[in-house]
């Protein structure tokens, strides 16, 4: 690929290999890059059997795409020099718009021609796909996102305008591709809280931190960015520690990237044992669903950091002194620990409250009265929850498998048809995309953008599937507990949804 970013002088370690008739990957050494017809499931493969705690990826500092090595461009420098008001991440996106708009000639090309060319993180949703979200709280957040990138994109025009940037790199689409990419890919560097992209690193996929050696708890409060910068968070050993007792810090090493100052360079590591052929994934951090949603445009049908937050009483919060924020329900349908102890109290009289807090804040069950309440109270809201919401699991679930099969570029005419009956949502898309159905077998034709928007659509029915299914899992819970504590307690009181 000439001298350009295609050339980066990327090193995989430790056994360099070259690329052989037996080895068809795109990348030599131990990992290889598994590309499909969506850019969207681009990732990296295990080329051989990975160690837990090796080596497998340096990207060297110059191959980094920063605001620092963008502002090398003196015109650019200049004129964002002129522009104090703006963040650094408002700066490294116009800096990566600038660059685009030097085309061939820019040393980043080949990086830049295969970036995504759209995004599906939330400050991307259309009205519709908004509304599909269906929780307050997710359309909340949703219309935050739109308004921070517009704002932010208003802000940029005046230094956008004097770097004369073509007005399709002006515009609002094209700001939210360029602060999508920055959102969705840029990595922690130390010396710029906008991060950097990283050729290769980025195309590393997410798996949510699992089940950690000790120290995972101590470093959690520290996580939830808006980027894969957290990845280089677990790097705190890793940057200390050069190659005194290497063995020890690799096997201790909660990290699998981060840029190493004595290197200087972006390091990856493998965070457990990879078979050949496996997918190598990344932690970008500690993420719920919303927030994958939010900042990177995809969710897990199993994310263990996943919360649903129910409403509760005023009084609730003024009884307890823990953070809103502790109070949620996990992703198992588990009451937090927060959660259980602020009800506990708030159901104790409140002259009662002040002898019991002990017990209350070590996670104690204060009677069985007591927990049956708190139990019967939860599993009681998130029924009306769901009972509030315009569709059901079941309704959701079949829109899902409705919608799988319209994306099957091999579905036919009479099925496509069929398809359009279940509920208003299905005529409501239809209608804001005017699809039509095609002639012969040649199935229905989506234009690219309903393409698109089916696509954000699915997230978002996905994601109130998810969360609807964790309260009636929660409904579960509440119910087991209750009847262990009162096998006949559910014959009166009748908590099930
Ligand atoms: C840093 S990039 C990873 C490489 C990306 N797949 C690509 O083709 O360039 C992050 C993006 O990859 C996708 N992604 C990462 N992890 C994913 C996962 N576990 N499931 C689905 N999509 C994922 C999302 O679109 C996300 O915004």
């Amino acid at each position: 690929m000439g001298d350009g970013a295609g050339n980066l002088g990327l090193h995989h370690h430790p056994h360099h290999r070259s690329v052989s008739s037996s080895n068809p990957s795109l990348l030599c050494g131990p990992l290889s890059l598994r590309l499909s017809l969506s850019s969207r499931s681009r990732g990296l493969a295990a080329a051989r059997d990975l160690s837990q705690g090796e080596l497998i990826l340096t990207v060297p500092k110059s191959a980094l795409m920063t605001s620092q090595s963008l502002l090398k461009d003196e015109k650019l420098s200049v004129a964002v020099k002129r522009h104090t008001s703006l963040s650094s991440t408002q700066i490294l996106t116009v800096c990566l718009l600038a660059e685009m708009s030097k085309g061939k000639s820019s040393w980043w090309h080949p990086y830049l021609m295969q970036l995504p060319r759209s995004y599906d993180t939330l400050a991307n949703f259309s009205q519709f796909e908004k509304q599909a979200l269906q929780v307050d709280d997710a359309i909340w957040v949703t219309e935050r996102a739109i308004l921070k990138a517009e704002l932010e994109w208003k802000k940029a025009i005046p230094l956008m305008e004097e770097l004369k940037l073509k007005p399709q790199l002006q515009n609002f689409r094209a700001w939210l591709w360029a602060s999508s990419t920055v959102s969705s890919r840029t990595m922690h560097i130390p010396w710029d809280d906008a991060g950097c992209l990283c050729p290769v690193g980025d195309f590393y996929n997410y798996a949510a931190p699992g089940e950690e050696p000790c120290g995972w708890e101590d470093l959690k409060g520290a996580r939830n960015e808006s980027s894969l910068q957290n990845s280089s968070f677990w790097n705190k050993d890793a940057t200390n520690n050069s190659d005194a007792g290497q063995d020890d810090v690799l096997s201790q090493r909660l990290t699998d990237g981060g840029y190493k100052e004595d290197l200087a360079a972006y390091c990856f590591y493998a965070r457990k044992n990879y078979k050949k052929g496996e997918q190598v994934l990344l932690s970008y951090g500690t993420y719920t669903n919303l927030e994958l949603l939010e900042h990177y445009g995809f969710l897990l049908d199993e994310n263990p950091n996943d919360k649903v937050f129910i409403p509760l009483e005023p009084e609730v919060y003024a009884s307890s002194s823990w953070p809103k924020d502790s109070l949620y329900i996990h992703q198992n349908g588990k009451p937090s620990f927060a959660l259980l102890s602020a009800l506990r109290l708030w159901a104790t009289p409140a002259s009662e409250r002040r002898s019991v807090g002990h017990l209350v804040y070590s996670g104690t069950q204060l009677s069985a009265e007591n927990e049956i309440f708190v139990m019967g109270w939860i599993a009681k809201s998130c029924h009306v929850v769901l009972e509030n919401l315009p569709t059901s699991v079941e309704e959701d679930s079949l829109l899902l498998c409705a919608v799988d099969k319209m994306q099957d570029p091999n579905v036919p005419m009479e099925v496509g048809n069929a398809l359009r009956s279940p509920g208003v949502e299905f005529s409501a898309f239809w209608e804001v995309h005017d699809l039509k159905i095609g002639d012969g077998n040649g199935g229905l034709l989506l234009s690219e953008k309903a393409r698109r928007s089916m696509e954000r659509w699915k997230l978002a029915v996905q994601w109130r599937l998810r969360h609807k299914r964790i309260l009636v899992d929660c409904i579960s819970h509440c119910t087991e507990i209750i009847s262990s504590l009162s096998p006949t307690f559910l014959g009166h009181r009748g908590y099930q949804s």
